[in-house]
Parts: structure tokens; C-alpha cells; sequence
């Protein structure tokens, strides 16, 4: 029953079939939970026995002594029954909810930043968190109470029938009531637990936005009204919180009166016969010992029922995670040994939108020793083409075949490719910590050289305690050039054989790029080296110019002036 397994045996994502791959743990829950209540049965009627026995049969206690161990049996075998059954449930739901987690995450990989590009990042978070936690305790109190409340009810039933007719009757005719107020109460408590889901990924999602744009909404004159938006929100979504705690107080309360008025009509039915002799002691007692414990599976069913409908309204937000498709391509983390030579696009088409291709027909290779500069006007389809080189997006038509110098194409070259975006991502941490990203066992004369060929040496070296410096996140304390250049030496750090860098230059000032643009013709002598770039230094390096215009691709810059 290992995580791997379950995992395995994924398909169907949903509730129900969240339930079946955990359904030995919740079967071993549910018969242990059982076992626990045949005990709980026999400890009352053991009780009932040693009480009648005392009261009316004057009976010693010393004669009592064995039903006094027996009831000591039951009482411990029952507490520790159901201690073990409530850990198995928890075990069982807290594997599950980890392998989902790790799932979800495998699956968003898959699906790439591109397909992910239209989803915003605060409600995927709220949904791995929030909503993953959400499953917890349907699976682990819902389920097992749910099958409690009929294997416990059940036993009694059988016992009350075998001790009193009439109270048998009471018991059978108001315990369905429970179950079918709940389905009347679920019903409207479902759609305020929907709101409240659907509040809670907005306002995660608001949240994010409003402190990611914070620069921005200061500028604008608009971050009182960013804030005021979220408190809006979050205002909101505590009134519906209190809906839903004011759903489940008032249910409670109702359940808590049908118990009771149950409860009070076996023991008046009970006692006038009881008063008449109809009955004995005995079996009067256990029945208004047995009828509580009737009624309290049924409300710790109800009290977990809520559990139910955040599981519910949670599942629609991942399940929608899990709906997006996977544009990415997946590729094994293998570096290729041989030396690649060439990467050859052949009729290579792609879209993000059906109808709408971006990339039409594209022929063109990459080849080792040849630095290849991709340029064209914005828009043009340039991004679009590399994030096909990346993997990130699946293209519609046509192939891509990575070959070595033997002819041999290799189907993991994918694998060998470093990349450097326009904006690199920086984690928080020193220079050193984001430089071994790429190799954490590189040596410090390995990062100097990396650091060295990126032109990013002298400015490290400058900083306050030089590789050891904190940069911030998204290497907020560096300048964008700054930022450009090591995120530079740490993919140089990995040694690719394919290297694509989006605007290297970008932000440098004219002598950086000079030295940037020459590490990079040093770097392309022995590597396959793709560069977008518009202008600067690195297009009097480039071998080869391709030209991206409206999803086509043109081999040189005349060739654009002859398509015009
Ligand atoms: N994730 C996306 N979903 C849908 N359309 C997209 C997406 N990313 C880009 N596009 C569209 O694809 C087209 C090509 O965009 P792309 O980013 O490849 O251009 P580019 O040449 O790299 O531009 P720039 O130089 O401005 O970065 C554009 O019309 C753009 O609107």
C-alpha cells in the first residue's frame, strides 16, 4: 500500500475514486471501528446486568467481580479499538492527500507555464493547499463515520429488537429522520460552501496579485483601492464562513432535539411499563443505555457532514487543475554523452489556441560551433519557437531531431539544453546558494569560472560578502543586468550542450555587453548556442540570422526585406 503504488493506480480523480485507492485502510478503519462497537454493546449490557443485579437481585459486589473485569474488558478493547480505528483512517487519508499533493504538482510540470499561463497562480496554490487539506477529514472522519452510522445503529437496532418491541419501533421510525434532514440541509449548505470556496480562491488569488503588483499600484495611485478590494473579499468571505458555522450550529441543534425527543419517548413508553410490571429492570436500563449511543453515531455522522461538503467544493477546484492538458513534453533527466551537432526543426507548426497557429511550417537547424541569433518584431512568434525547442509547448505539426556527429538522433536531447529567459528566476538566498542550483558539489574555482566567462566576476567580487551576499527573491537587491549575468554563469555552471538565451544583453550597459556578447561567440565555438536578440554586439557574432515574421521564418535579415 505504498504511496508509489497509489499513485500508480490513479485515474479517476474524483471523490469516489480518491475513496477506492484507500479503500484497505478505510475497510480496516471501518471493521476496526466495528469491532470497537460490538464492544461498546457489550460493556452496556454488561452494565446494565451488574446494575440490576446490585439494585434488585441482591447481589453482593464481591459476586460481581468477574462482570466488573469483564466490563473493565470491554471498556479498555473498546477504547483501544476505536483509537486504532481512528489512526488507520488518519494514516490512510494523510497518504492519500501526500501522494495527491505530489500528484498534482507532477501534473502541473507536465502542463507547463504555458498551459498554466491563464490560471492564476494564487488559486493553483489555494487548491494544493487549501483544497488538498480540504480531503483530509472527509476521508478521515466522513467516510468511516458515514459507515458507522449503519454498522452502529444496526447492532442496536438488533439488540433493542431482542429486548422490546415498542422500542424498537421508536428507534427504527426516528432514526431515518436524521439522515434525511441532513440530505434536505446538504442541500442548501452545499451551495454556501461553494460560495465560500469560490471566495476563498478569489481572494487568494487578489491577495497574490496585490502584493506582486504592489510597485505598480503605487504608482498608480491605486493601492488604497487594492486593499480596500481585498478587506472587501475577505470581508465576504468570513460573512459566508459564518453562514456555513450558522448551517452547522443550527443543524446540530435540531438533530441534538429529534435525539432527545426519541430518547425521552422510549424511556416514557418504557417506564409506564415498567411501572406496570410489564417489563423488567434490565432490559428497561440497557435500552435507555443503548439508545443515546443509537443517536450519537448518527450525529457524529452529521457533525462530520460538513467535512463532506468541503471535500465536495474543494474537489472542483483541483479537478479543474487536473483538467488542464499537458502542452509540455515530457523528456528523461539524462545527460547525452555524445556530443549533439545539430538540432534540425522540420516543418514545425504550433498554436496555443486551435485555428490560431503562431508558428507555421518552420524549417530550419542549429548547428554545433555556429552561434544562431533569432530575431523578428515583437509578436512575431519568437518565444514561441524556443518555448517548441524547450519542450514547454507540443507542437501541432512537423518534428524536431537532435543529432550527433555520427547521425544517431537522440530522443532525450531536450535534456541538454540550458536557458536563460528575459527575466531569470533568482531564489532568495547568496550568490552561491543560486549559482549551485545548477551543480551543488561545483568547487569555488568553478564558480569563479563560470562567473569569470558570464562577465559577472567583478560585480560579485564588489558586493558586500561577495558570493555569500543575499540577492533577495527574484534577486530583488541585484540591477537587471546584474541578475542577467549570473543567471548566465549558473547555466554555463551545468555545462550544456545546447544553450538558449532570450536577450542576454538586454539590460547591459555597451561595454557589459561587448563582454557578454564575446563570452557568448567563446561559448558557441563548441556548443549549439541559440540567441534572440533584436540589436547590440551579439549580432556581429551571430553565424547564422533567423528571422521570425508572422509565424514564418526567414534565413537572414535580406530575406525579411525580400518577403516584404
Ligand atoms: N500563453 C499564450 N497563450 C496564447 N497566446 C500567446 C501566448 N504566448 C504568446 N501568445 C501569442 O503568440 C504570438 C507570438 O508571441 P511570442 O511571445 O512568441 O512573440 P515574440 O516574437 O517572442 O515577441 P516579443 O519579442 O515581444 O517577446 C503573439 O501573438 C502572442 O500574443
Amino acid at each position: 500500500m505504498s504511496v508509489k503504488v497509489m499513485m500508480q493506480s490513479s485515474g479517476n480523480k474524483s471523490l469516489a475514486g480518491f475513496t477506492r485507492r484507500i479503500s484497505l485502510w478505510l475497510g480496516a478503519a471501518v471493521l476496526l471501528g466495528g469491532a470497537a462497537a460490538v464492544m461498546l454493546v457489550l460493556q452496556l449490557i454488561v452494565f446494565a446486568q451488574i446494575v440490576a443485579d446490585l439494585a434488585f437481585q441482591d447481589h453482593a459486589l464481591m459476586a460481581e467481580i468477574p462482570a466488573l473485569k469483564w466490563l473493565g474488558i470491554f471498556l479498555v478493547a473498546r477504547a483501544l479499538l476505536q483509537w486504532v480505528a481512528d489512526m488507520v483512517a488518519a494514516q490512510g487519508s494523510l497518504r492519500l492527500t501526500s501522494s495527491l499533493r505530489s500528484e498534482l504538482l507532477q501534473h502541473l510540470f507536465n502542463v507547463g507555464p504555458v498551459g498554466m499561463a491563464s490560471y492564476a497562480t494564487g488559486e493553483t496554490v489555494t487548491a494544493l493547499d487549501a483544497g488538498v487539506e480540504g480531503l483530509e477529514p472527509y476521508f478521515a472522519q466522513y467516510i468511516p463515520r458515514a459507515a458507522m452510522m449503519v454498522v452502529l445503529p444496526f447492532m442496536i437496532l438488533a439488540t433493542v429488537l431482542h429486548l422490546d418491541g415498542w422500542s424498537f419501533l421508536i428507534l427504527a421510525c426516528t432514526g431515518p429522520l436524521i439522515p434525511v434532514f441532513m440530505a434536505l440541509v446538504g442541500y442548501r449548505a452545499q451551495a454556501i460552501m461553494d460560495r465560500q470556496w469560490t471566495q476563498l480562491l478569489l481572494l487568494g488569488s487578489s491577495f497574490l496579485d496585490a502584493l506582486q503588483g504592489m510597485t505598480t499600484l503605487r504608482l498608480f495611485g491605486r493601492a488604497r483601492d487594492a486593499v480596500a478590494a481585498v478587506a472587501n473579499m475577505a470581508d465576504e468571505y468570513r460573512c459566508t464562513t459564518m453562514s456555513v458555522m450558522k448551517v452547522a450550529f443550527l443543524t446540530s441543534a435540531v438533530l441534538e432535539f429529534f435525539a432527545s425527543l426519541s430518547i425521552a419517548l422510549v424511556a416514557v413508553v418504557f417506564g409506564a411499563r415498567l411501572l406496570e410490571g410489564k417489563v423488567d429492570f434490565q432490559s428497561a436500563f440497557l435500552v435507555l443505555l443503548l439508545a443515546p449511543e443509537y443517536f450519537m453515531s448518527l450525529r457524529a455522522f452529521s457533525a462530520s457532514y460538513h467535512a463532506r461538503q468541503n471535500a465536495t467544493a474543494a474537489m472542483v477546484a483541483i479537478s479543474k487543475l487536473f483538467a488542464l492538458s499537458s502542452v509540455a513534453t515530457r523528456h528523461a533527466n539524462q545527460p547525452i554523452i555524445e556530443p549533439l551537432v545539430s538540432v534540425k526543426c522540420e516543418n514545425l507548426s504550433a498554436e496555443y489556441e486551435a485555428g490560431r497557429t503562431v508558428l507555421s511550417n518552420i524549417n530550419c537547424t542549429f548547428t554545433r560551433g555556429t552561434l544562431s541569433l533569432i530575431t523578428g518584431e515583437s509578436g512575431a512568434g519568437k518565444t514561441t519557437l524556443v518555448r517548441v525547442l524547450l519542450g514547454l509547448l507540443s507542437p501541432i505539426a512537423g518534428r524536431i531531431v537532435a543529432e550527433d556527429a555520427h547521425g544517431i538522433a537522440h530522443a532525450h536531447w531536450q535534456s541538454c539544453i540550458g536557458w536563460v529567459p528575459q527575466r531569470p528566476c533568482l531564489v532568495h538566498g547568496s550568490v552561491v546558494d543560486n549559482l549551485r542550483m545548477a551543480n551543488p558539489q561545483a568547487d569555488m574555482a568553478s564558480l569563479r569560472n563560470v562567473a569569470r566567462q558570464a562577465d559577472a566576476l567583478s560585480f560579485i567580487e564588489a558586493l558586500p560578502q561577495g558570493v555569500d551576499t543575499l540577492i533577495g527573491e527574484r534577486g530583488a537587491c541585484l540591477s537587471g543586468g546584474e541578475v542577467q549575468r549570473l543567471a548566465l554563469a549558473r547555466v554555463l555552471l551545468r555545462n550544456p550542450q545546447i544553450l538558449i538565451l532570450d536577450e542576454p544583453t538586454a539590460h547591459l550597459d555597451p561595454k557589459s555587453e561587448q563582454h557578454v556578447a564575446a563570452a557568448i561567440a567563446r561559448i558557441a565555438l563548441n556548443r549549439i548556442v541559440i540567441v534572440i536578440a533584436h540589436r547590440g554586439a551579439i549580432i556581429n557574432h551571430a553565424g547564422q540570422v533567423l528571422r521570425v515574421h508572422k509565424g514564418l521564418i526567414f534565413n537572414g535579415l535580406h530575406m525579411l526585406e525580400h518577403a516584404a
